[in-house]
C-alpha cells in the first residue's frame, strides 16, 4: 500500500525546504523528494551560494576590495588557483547541506530520494534506486525549480562551451571569455571572473546590460565594468557558437594558448574569439517530465505553471512556487512563496498580506548593486512627480574605511507626500544596506524618517541620511 502525507514537496530546493518545514511546524505529516542525490536544488548546488561563494573567495584572495586602501598592485594571495576556488565553495555547501539535513530531521520532514512523476490527481510515482515507489497525499508542492536554457544550435559542452551549471566545474583559470547575455548570471560572472584577471567580452543584445535597473545605476555599472577590463558588446547577438583549433590568432598569427578555442560569430559581422564562452540568456522549466497531464495541470512553452495569489494551480490541492512559476524567480521570493503556499495548504493563513510588490534585488556584481520599488523611468513613465536624493559612497567615511570610493546611493522621493518610491544603491555592502530603507518603505515612511533619527557613525547607513537632506534640499531650493 502506498505511504499516505498530508502534505508532499517535490523539490529541496528554497521553496520546497521551507514549505516542506513550515508544514511540518503546522503539525502535518510532510514527504519531501529530490530526484539530485543532494538536496538544496540551484540555490546551494549550482546557483546562488556556488555563484556567491565564488564571488567572495575572488574578491578575498586576490584582495580586489583592499586595493583602494592598499595600492592597485596589492595582492592578498600571488597565484590564485582554481583549487582554492573550489575547496572555498566546497566548504560552505557542504554545511548547507548538512543544515538542511538536520532541519529536515528535527522537523520530521521525511526525505524521499528519486524522481516523482504524478499518476493520478493524489498519487506520485517516485523512481528510486531500489525501483518505483507510490505515494499518496492530500496537497502537493511542485517547487521543481529550472535549469540552464540549452538550445540545439548551440554546441554545449562540458570544457569550453558552458552554462553557469558548468562553470562552477572548470578544471583552470582561463585567459579569455566569452560572456553571451548580461542578464544577473551574465553580469555576475563576468565582473567575478575579470576581478580574476580573465579577459571578459560580454555580448548581450539590448543596448543596456541588466534592462530591469534604473538606467543611471546601469550606466554607472558598465562604466564599472569597463574599468574592470570587460568588453562590453552591447545592442549585438551572438549568430552561431563554434569550438575551434587554435593554431593561429583572428589575426593569422600563431597562437600560444590552449589547442581549442570558441569562436562567436556576432549578426554584425564581428568574430569573437576565447578560451571559454558562458552562454546565460535565460532558464527553462522541468515540468515536462513531472506527469502533470494525469493531474489535468498545464505549463507553458517554457515549462512553468500558472499559479492564484494563493500559489495554486487549476487542480486546487496542487500548489506551485519558486522558479516554476516564473517572475521574479529569485532565492528570497521562492522560500517566501513555498510558506504561503503550504500556509494556505493547511488553511492557516491568508496569503495576501504577503509583500509581493516591495521585493528587494540583489546582484551579486563586483561592485554589488540592490534596488527595492520604482526606477525613474517607471516613474516618469506612470507621471508620479518624485525628486532623486543622491549620497556617494566618497562622502561617507564608512565608505572610505572601507576603500570604497565610487559607490552611490538614490533615494527616490515623492515630491508632494515625500514618501519613498525606490531606493538604488551600488557599492559596496548594497545588498544589505537595501532593507534599512525597505523596512521605511513597507511601513509607508517618509523620508524624514533619515533626518529625525540618529545612526550609527561611521556606517554606510549614514547614505540614507545624506541622500535624504540631498533630495530635500533639491525640494526645498536650498
Ligand atoms: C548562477 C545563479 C545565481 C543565482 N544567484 C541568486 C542570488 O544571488 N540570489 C537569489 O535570490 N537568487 C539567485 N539565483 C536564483 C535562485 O537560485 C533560484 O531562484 C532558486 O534556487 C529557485 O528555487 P526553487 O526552490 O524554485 O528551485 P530549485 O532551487 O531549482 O530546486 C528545485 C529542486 O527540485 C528538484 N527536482 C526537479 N524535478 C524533480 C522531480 N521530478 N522529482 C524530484 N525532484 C525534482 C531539483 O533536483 C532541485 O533540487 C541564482 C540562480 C543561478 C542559476
Ligand atoms: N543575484 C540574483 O538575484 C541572481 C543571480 C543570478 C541569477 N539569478 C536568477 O537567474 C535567472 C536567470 O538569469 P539569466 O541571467 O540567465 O537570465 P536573464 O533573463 O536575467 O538574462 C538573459 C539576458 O540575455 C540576453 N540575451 C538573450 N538572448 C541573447 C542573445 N542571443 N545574444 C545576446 N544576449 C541575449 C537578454 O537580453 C537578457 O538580458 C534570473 O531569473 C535571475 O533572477 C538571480
Amino acid at each position: 500500500m502506498s505511504k499516505h502525507y498530508d502534505v508532499l514537496v517535490i523539490g529541496t530546493g528554497p521553496a520546497g525546504q521551507k514549505g516542506a518545514i513550515q508544514a511540518a511546524k503546522l503539525g502535518r505529516k510532510v514527504g519531501i523528494i529530490e530526484k539530485s542525490p543532494v538536496v538544496g536544488g540551484v540555490q546551494v548546488n549550482t546557483g546562488t551560494i556556488p555563484s556567491k561563494a565564488l564571488r567572495e573567495a575572488v574578491v578575498t584572495l586576490t584582495g580586489a576590495d583592499k586595493r583602494n586602501l592598499l595600492g592597485a598592485s596589492y595582492r592578498a594571495k600571488k597565484d590564485v588557483t582554481i583549487a582554492d576556488l573550489a575547496s572555498f565553495s566546497q566548504q560552505i555547501i557542504r554545511h548547507e547541506w548538512e543544515l538542511i539535513g538536520s532541519q529536515f530531521e528535527r522537523n520530521h520532514v521525511e526525505l524521499i530520494w528519486g524522481h516523482a512523476r504524478f499518476v493520478g490527481p493524489n498519487e506520485i510515482e517516485v523512481l528510486t534506486k531500489d525501483g518505483p515507489e507510490r505515494v499518496t497525499a492530500d496537497s502537493f508542492l511542485v517547487a521543481v525549480g529550472t535549469r540552464p536554457a540549452r538550445p540545439d544550435h548551440i554546441p554545449f559542452n562540458p570544457h569550453n562551451i558552458l552554462t553557469s551549471d558548468e562553470l562552477l566545474h572548470l578544471d583552470r583559470i582561463p585567459r579569455t571569455m566569452i560572456v553571451v547575455g548580461g542578464g544577473v548570471i551574465g553580469s555576475e560572472y563576468a565582473c567575478i571572473m575579470a576581478t580574476l584577471g580573465v579577459r571578459v567580452t560580454l555580448v548581450e543584445g539590448r543596448h543596456q546590460v541588466l534592462g530591469f535597473l534604473d538606467q543611471e545605476i546601469a550606466g554607472t555599472f558598465q562604466y564599472f565594468m569597463r574599468q574592470k577590463g570587460i568588453t562590453l558588446r552591447l545592442g549585438e547577438k551572438v549568430e552561431s557558437i563554434a569550438e575551434i583549433d587554435a593554431e593561429t590568432d583572428i589575426s593569422g598569427r600563431p597562437n600560444s594558448g590552449p589547442a581549442k578555442l570558441v569562436q562567436a560569430q556576432l549578426e554584425s559581422g564581428k568574430t569573437l574569439r576565447a578560451e571559454v564562452l558562458l552562454y546565460a540568456v535565460g532558464r527553462q522549466g522541468v515540468c515536462g517530465e513531472l506527469g502533470l497531464d494525469k493531474v489535468g495541470i498545464e505549463f507553458d512553452d517554457r515549462e512553468r505553471l500558472h499559479v492564484n495569489e494563493h500559489y495554486q494551480t487549476n487542480v486546487p490541492h496542487v500548489y506551485a512556487a519558486g522558479d516554476v512559476i516564473g517572475f521574479p524567480a529569485l532565492a528570497s521570493t521562492s522560500m517566501e512563496q513555498g510558506r504561503r503556499a503550504v500556509c494556505h495548504a493547511c488553511g492557516v493563513c491568508d496569503t495576501r498580506d504577503y509583500n509581493t510588490k516591495l521585493f528587494p534585488f540583489g546582484i551579486y556584481a563586483v561592485p554589488e548593486i540592490s534596488m527595492l520599488g520604482k526606477t525613474e523611468e517607471q516613474l516618469t513613465d506612470e507621471g508620479i512627480p518624485y525628486e532623486a536624493g543622491i549620497a556617494h559612497y566618497r562622502e561617507i567615511a564608512r565608505a572610505k574605511l572601507l576603500g570604497d570610493e565610487l559607490g552611490m546611493m538614490k533615494l527616490l522621493i515623492h515630491q508632494e507626500t515625500h514618501e519613498l518610491l525606490g531606493i538604488h544603491i551600488i557599492g559596496a555592502e548594497a545588498t544589505e544596506l537595501i532593507h534599512v530603507g525597505q523596512a521605511v518603505m513597507a511601513l509607508g515612511g517618509k523620508v524624514e524618517f533619515f533626518i529625525d533619527n540618529v545612526f550609527n557613525f561611521p556606517t554606510l547607513a549614514e547614505c540614507y541620511k545624506v541622500a535624504a537632506y540631498n533630495g530635500l534640499n533639491k525640494l526645498n531650493h536650498v
